[in-house]
């Protein structure tokens, strides 16, 4: 099961949780919570990363400074009833509170997507939780920004198979684009804390490629896509410059013959069924050409708006190496190198994260400014260092 949340309940506490955070998207349904600092990885981490937190803070007689771990779930939106049995099986639903009473109309959850609209009633029924509902837009602004400047290690390019960790000055971040590929895709001009237009979108993303990676190879999964893709050769399938060229480059538009000319173009000069070709390179091309086409027109929006930084969220990337070469090769290629793609670590999470901040807002202050990662928490994924049911240890500094 996909964010089987189970898994996580085994190593946490069950009582100490707090600060639960929705974002239910077009795909998946994305969870953030607090809990105590025990379990999800050793001691001797905690302890010795510990040690700097409390120091850092002491003498400041109004300042607590608490051990948390962050916890980052996810599960398929179509699949919510396991979505709502995991918050009722850890008593998410009741956060902080002092009392824990089942009736009570204090169970208000900050959450964001489209989810919280459309499925309000149901967990409201459910699991007698108000869903205080966030801006997406204004949470993912607020989680990328979050992530940015309070986490280490998060940025990173992808080229040529090579990862590149960004370190990020605080003072230089603005203006940047912020393009969440989720089941659609956001295009955002960040400006500020706060400050921020969505510039553009398009219907072609996430959706677009498991969708129809769906139909045209019987995966089962998303995850299966992915590997299966990974075997694929898309010049099986796409029709090449050369193709076209007689395997000649085009070179007075600075086209080489094995650029892509028209995906899955081939398929209309062959006399061939679906079944003709192997899933492996359908997948191949439809991932290269979803990747592709975002690439680009994230470039354009960059040019209109003379931007240099595009971090790309969303778990459509998946900390997939294909899709982050392919995505980082369009956007070179199209600007000439002037600009770069950069991809977050907890891709996925930036709405999440955004309406938890939103706690921030309500007493829970300075979360944003004194939260500090602990960087070898994660549980390890084939994909990316932080996927599901990753955790990451943390300090957050409360003022009474
Ligand atoms: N396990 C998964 N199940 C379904 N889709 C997945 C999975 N992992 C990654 N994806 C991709 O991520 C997209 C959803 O991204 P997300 O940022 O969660 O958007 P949304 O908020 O629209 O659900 C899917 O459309 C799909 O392309
Ligand atoms: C409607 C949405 C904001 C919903 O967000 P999502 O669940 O896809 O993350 C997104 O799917 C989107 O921006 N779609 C593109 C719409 C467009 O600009 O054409």
């Amino acid at each position: 099961m996909e964010g089987d949340g189970t898994q996580d309940l085994k190593h946490c506490d069950r009582d100490d949780v707090s600060h639960l955070a929705l974002d239910i998207g077009g795909s998946l349904i994305k969870m953030v919570y607090f809990s105590s600092s025990s379990g999800c990885s050793s001691d001797d981490q905690i302890n010795g990363y510990l040690k700097d937190g409390f120091d850092v803070s002491s003498g400041t007689s109004n300042h607590r400074v608490l051990r948390r771990k962050l916890h980052f779930l996810k599960f398929e939106t179509s699949k919510i009833s396991e979505c709502i049995k995991f918050i009722s099986s850890k008593h998410l639903q009741y956060g902080d509170q002092d009392d824990k009473d089942l009736d009570s109309d204090k169970n208000i959850v900050k959450a964001t997507g489209g989810g919280a609209f459309k499925f309000a009633d149901l967990f409201k029924e459910k699991l007698g939780i108000i869903l205080d509902k966030v801006d997406e837009m204004s949470c993912l602004v607020a989680g990328a920004n979050f992530l940015l400047k309070a986490v280490n290690r998060e940025a990173f390019t992808y080229m040529e198979s090579q990862k590149d960790f960004v370190q990020i000055d605080h003072k230089d971040l603005y203006p940047y684009l912020l393009v969440n590929v989720g089941s659609g895709v956001s295009m955002i001009k960040v400006n500020g804390d706060n400050d921020f237009e969505r510039v553009s979108g398009t219907s072609v993303g996430g959706g677009t490629f498991w969708g129809l990676g769906r139909l045209l190879t019987k995966c089962k999964s998303f995850d299966e896509l992915l590997e299966l893709s990974h075997q694929g050769n898309n010049r099986v399938i796409d029709m090449l410059v050369g193709d076209i060229y007689g395997g000649t480059d085009y070179s007075k538009v600075g086209l080489t013959s094995t650029t892509i000319a028209s995906s899955f173009g081939k398929a209309i000069s062959e006399n061939k069924e679906l079944d003709d070709y192997r899933p492996e390179d359908v997948a191949r091309s439809l991932l290269r050409m979803i990747s592709n086409n975002i690439g680009q027109i994230a470039y354009l929006n960059a040019l209109r708006f003379g931007l240099k930084r595009i971090f790309f969220g969303g778990f459509f990337i998946r900390g997939h190496a294909y899709t982050m070469d392919t995505i980082s090769v369009a956007v070179n290629f199209w600007s000439k190198g002037e600009a770069k793609a950069l991809f977050l670590r907890h891709e996925g999470f930036l709405g999440a994260l955004g309406a938890f901040m939103n706690y921030e807002k309500n007493g829970f202050t300075d979360i944003g400014h004194q939260f500090m990662q602990q960087p070898s928490a994660n549980k390890s994924s084939t994909h990316s260092d932080v996927q599901d049911n990753g955790c990451i240890e943390c300090r957050v500094e409360v003022r009474d």
